[in-house]
């Protein structure tokens, strides 16, 4: 039987629908992009670029003359992270290739209660669009440079660009088997989110893969994607930490001590001794990741459980940890953190480093959200909009807090504990 329009609703014209028919077809191949890119690094085409000194056909990047994949195959790898040296002359400095295509269109607000179209999630790699074969200035076809994206994933090289390692194991990892199995149990878990007397369940990653990423149970299940993943997580955590130490210098000058909660290996902190060589600095995380080491230079290590305790610093750093937890937990990360510095008096304050939502319309708000699905998908967590971090320090009974800078697609923020004056009661900068 057909479906009745009710008198008040306006059916789309022709038009729209064909629109929309695109659209569905856009919206359901979008994953083709990921792979596509997956596809591109595998097959180590920046890194092969790069060797050829950073121009080369495809052909040649992705495996060399015949019997090499090919060109048609290749010329449909959507979204390779290189574009073309077209017509490169001193007279007309390099055009850039098509490789970055359409531009997502602009999408009006949503009408009150309708939900906002979330933006294509090709368009946060800014890298869709077919290659199209053009001839350089000595008439070769399909003649390929790095973009900056490539330089993050070239392998097999000290970080190309500073502070920048590379970037590939966060791309495995993000498009990798575990990661879309889990995107792939969504609806089954919002269904069990939304059951109103049920327990709230796992994440989505745990409930596909009944392990905890970036836990225990991960490594015990399968070791070697645990590992995979935790390249990918410090790849991911240390890059453009020297840009936040160069453009924020100031919230680190003056330090005596400062403490990284969840401070993994130590990179970020050691490159911190480094540029600030008179903070005492130290780094907490889980004993089996700090093991026996207990100093290393300016760096000593402390295994611990930052739930429970945080060694006392003037200043207490979460550098990518906050967007891991809900906020019930990142309260309880926070109390400890307060208990850990002193006054805002005496120069107590704890560093933060996440993504704080809020970009203008364009990649880095596709990515800051993209980021947001994917902590969901992934972990218990989330990114956060200003608010939502305003909320989240005032729960935390911090009495102020201001966003440093914003880098990119992440902010630094400083929260200051409550200050304590002679003779008066608490001065809270959220209730002022
Ligand atoms: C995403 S964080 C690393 C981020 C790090 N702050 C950085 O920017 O490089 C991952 C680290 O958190 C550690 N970790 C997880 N739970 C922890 C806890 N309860 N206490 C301390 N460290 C923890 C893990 O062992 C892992 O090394």
């Amino acid at each position: 039987m057909a479906a009745r329009v009710a008198p008040s609703m306006v059916a789309p014209t022709d038009d729209e629908l064909l629109l929309a028919q695109a659209d569905l077809w856009r919206h359901s191949l979008y994953y083709v992009t990921s792979k596509g890119f997956q596809c591109a690094i595998k097959l180590g085409i920046p890194t092969a670029i790069h060797r050829a000194g950073g121009a080369s056909s495809l052909r040649a990047a992705a495996g060399g003359g015949p019997p090499g994949p090919p060109q048609p195959l290749l010329r449909h790898v959507q979204g390779v992270p290189v574009r073309h040296q077209a017509r490169h002359t001193h007279r007309h400095p390099p055009r850039r290739g098509r490789l970055v295509a359409s531009r997502p269109r602009r999408r009006a607000v949503p009408p009150a209660g309708q939900a906002p179209v979330l933006p294509p999630p090709h368009a946060a790699a800014g890298l869709h669009g077919r290659l199209r074969h053009r001839r350089d200035h000595r008439g070769r076809r399909g003649v390929f440079r790095l973009t900056p994206l490539s330089w993050l994933l070239v392998e097999g090289a000290a970080p190309m660009v500073d502070s920048h390692p590379c970037q590939v194991p966060v791309a495995l990892a993000a498009t990798s088997r575990h990661c879309v199995e889990a995107a792939m149990g969504l609806a089954e878990w919002f269904r069990k989110e939304a059951a109103p007397s049920a327990p709230a369940p796992p994440s989505p990653f745990e409930e596909a893969h009944g392990a905890a990423l970036f836990e225990e149970s991960m490594a015990e299940l399968d070791p070697e994607s645990d590992a995979m993943f935790n390249e990918g997580l410090a790849a991911h955590d240390h890059s453009g930490f020297a840009t936040v130490l160069r453009e924020c210098s100031g919230v680190f000058q003056g330090l005596q001590s400062l403490t990284a909660g969840r401070g993994g290996d130590g990179t970020a902190t050691r490159a911190i001794v480094e540029a600030f060589p008179g903070i005492k600095c130290t780094v907490l995380d889980l004993p089996r990741v700090i093991g026996e080491k207990r100093a290393d230079g300016a760096v000593s290590y402390v295994p611990g459980d930052m739930f429970l305790s945080i060694p006392p610093a003037q200043a207490v750093m979460l550098k990518l940890v906050l967007h891991h937890y809900n906020d019930e937990d990142c309260v309880k990360i926070l109390a400890q953190c307060k208990k850990a510095v002193p006054s805002r008096e005496a120069g107590g304050k704890v560093i933060i480093v996440d993504i704080a939502i809020g970009a203008p319309a364009g990649p880095l708000l596709e990515a800051q959200l993209l980021m947001d699905v994917a902590m969901m998908v992934v972990t218990k967590g989330r990114q956060r909009d200003e608010d939502d971090w305003r909320v989240l320090f005032g729960k935390a009974g911090f009495s102020d807090y201001k966003i440093v800078k914003k880098l990119g697609a992440r902010a630094v923020f400083e929260a200051y504990p409550y200050q304590v004056l002679p003779n008066t009661t608490l001065i809270c900068g959220f209730c002022l």
